[in-house]
């Protein structure tokens, strides 16, 4: 059923090209029905006469059939293949505009490493499960059809005898998928813990050596990789298992068949002819079901793959804010009588503030007490509870609010560098940025003397998440992006944290000096800038 519904969903991407996969199906069995013919003549006429004009005749005729066959086979499965991937390739653009679509609270609740797993192993899987049945299974399986229609009409008892066996080979077939489908299961857990331990070393590998844990992550890293290995190993053993057990009973069914239509022959109920035609077009059907067979664990795992990747297409947890309209943003915000909270208690109650443009605020307070979930709620990451905000005098619930998040420029608290150029990360967001106002961002910044010192300036390529910078230098970069911005909002998020006395001022001097006279909003826990700021908000405790 859930195979059913997967292979719906992916023909639905290219229902008007199906009847091109039924066509060349078609095609490919209507080229066997001559072959098994040839064969008859073969053993009932060519050898009987002696007749090696006529043999050499039908050699050659048999040779052309399963040569075009075999061209047309190819030709099938490439026009299929394109289809397929296509279908797979609309599935992978969904699932990356889901999750850029995800709200923010979701996507600080999300499993990060499981929803990767999808976008990159699942989504492979997909492919692979397409490509089974599209480019293998139903070919094959109308191939099939034809043969066993073809051997119906050559002789009814001995198709009789083999279709005795055919229940048999669904039980086994099936009894073997069940027991694949919980070592499947058994696999994707151990794949997952793989997945997540693998990411965890990577991006923790700096915790991991100042820890001193190098030798106990090492082991279960290792136990965890053994558990991969069994699971695999076990699913891989299941999988051989079915395909060999079909092979068996299909073997041991043969020689009974041959059996029989040699005492059939001897009777002179039938021809050796049609015994040998017979035989060829058994041989040939076993070659497809064998075909059919080894696709089987693709469309068994594609399954499971499947399943996920409409799970999290499925997930309901889109953006916050939904309209569409995009206003002049003169840099003026309000918050009028907002609650907000995380769990039973708010954060914020009845929380009031304005933002007005060419003023500087600022929002002081300790530890936990709402500074950066109140940036959130101005870039409109999270929707207050009651209460509404506004930006230049329309409700948040009416702006387009992507339009409205590129008219904010925003520093972080937390590190937004990125494996690339400085110029790269400076840009970011900002592609058309001359190379005058990026000069000029960087002044503000005062980013101009470490950049004047690197041989390849601007061009300097940092590693993952700036690796090879200072705290201090991956803060003046962000803020250089957030002055390049020329943005009619700039929020400065504990704009500090990294940076010396003289580079603080120079920043705050920065801002005064922007001509399109910005509002500015900057959170902080210390007193440094009250001087500088035209309003200052305190957030004295937890809940505002
Ligand atoms: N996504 C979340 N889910 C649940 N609680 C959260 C979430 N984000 C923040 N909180 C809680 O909300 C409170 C305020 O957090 P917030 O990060 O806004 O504080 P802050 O003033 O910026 O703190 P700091 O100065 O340490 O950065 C904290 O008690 C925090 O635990």
């Amino acid at each position: 059923m859930k195979i059913l519904n997967s292979i719906r969903v992916l023909i639905a991407s290219f229902h008007q090209k199906i009847w091109i996969v039924v066509i060349f199906a078609v095609l490919l069995s209507a080229l066997l029905i001559p072959v098994s013919f040839l064969v008859k003549v073969i053993f009932d006429q060519a050898i009987p006469n002696n007749d090696v004009n006529l043999l050499l005749k039908l050699t050659v005729a048999l040779i052309a059939l399963m040569t075009c066959n075999g061209i047309l086979s190819i030709y099938t499965r490439a026009t299929i293949l394109r289809y397929t991937k296509d279908a797979v390739s609309n599935i992978r653009n969904a699932l990356s505009e889901k999750l850029l679509r995800l709200s923010h609270a979701s996507y600080q609740q999300a499993d990060i490493s499981r929803i990767h797993k999808i976008l990159v192993y699942d989504t492979e899987k997909l492919d692979n499960f397409a490509n089974a049945i599209f480019s293998v299974m139903i070919p094959s399986a109308c191939i099939s059809l034809c043969l066993v229609i073809i051997l119906i009409i050559l002789n009814l008892q001995m198709s009789l005898l083999l279709l005795a066996i055919t229940p048999l080979i669904i039980l086994i077939t099936e009894f073997l998928r069940r027991a694949s489908k919980k070592s499947l299961s058994q696999f994707q857990a151990s794949f997952e813990s793989f997945h997540k331990k693998s990411l965890f070393l990577l991006e923790f590998n700096k915790l991991i050596k100042v820890s001193s844990t190098q030798q106990k992550e090492a082991e279960h890293h290792k136990s965890i990789v053994r558990e991969l290995n069994n699971s695999s190993l076990r699913m891989a053993i299941g999988f051989i298992k079915m395909s060999n057990y079909q092979e068996v009973v299909f073997s041991v069914s043969s020689i009974i068949l041959l059996a029989w239509g040699s005492y059939t022959v001897m009777q002179g109920s039938m021809t050796i002819g049609t015994l040998m035609s017979f035989y060829f077009c058994l041989f040939l059907l076993k070659r497809y079901l064998n075909t059919i067979g080894s696709a089987l664990p693709s469309v068994i795992e594609g399954t499971d793959s499947w399943q996920q990747c409409t799970r999290l297409l499925s997930e309901q947890h889109d953006e916050t804010y939904t309209g569409t309209i995009q206003h002049v943003f003169d840099g003026k915000i309000e918050c009028r009588d907002i609650t907000f909270s995380f769990g039973e208690l708010p954060l914020f109650k009845n929380f009031n503030l304005s933002l007005r443009p060419g003023e500087t605020t600022l929002v002081i307070g300790p530890n936990g007490s709402g500074k950066s979930t109140l940036v959130n709620l101005i870039l409109g990451l999270y929707q207050p509870h009651e209460g509404t905000v506004y930006a230049s005098d329309m409700a948040y619930t009416q702006w387009d609010i992507q339009y409205l998040r590129s008219k904010i420029a925003v520093v972080l608290q937390e590190d937004t560098t990125f494996q690339g150029t400085i110029l790269e990360n400076i840009t970011y967001g900002i592609p058309n940025a001359g190379p005058g106002a990026v000069q000029e961002a960087v002044q503000y910044s005062g980013l101009h003397e470490f950049i004047e010192s690197l041989p390849e300036g601007l061009h300097t390529v940092i590693g993952e998440k700036g690796a090879s910078l200072s705290g201090g230098q991956r803060q003046k970069i962000a803020i250089a992006r957030c002055f390049l911005a020329k943005a009619s909002l700039i929020i400065l998020d504990e704009p500090t944290n990294h940076l010396d006395e003289s580079t603080v001022e120079l920043i705050a001097s920065s801002l005064k000096k922007q001509k399109h006279t910005p509002s500015v909003l900057i959170i902080t826990h210390t007193e440094r800038l009250r001087s500088r700021s035209d309003q200052v908000i305190e957030l004295k405790t937890a809940y505002a």
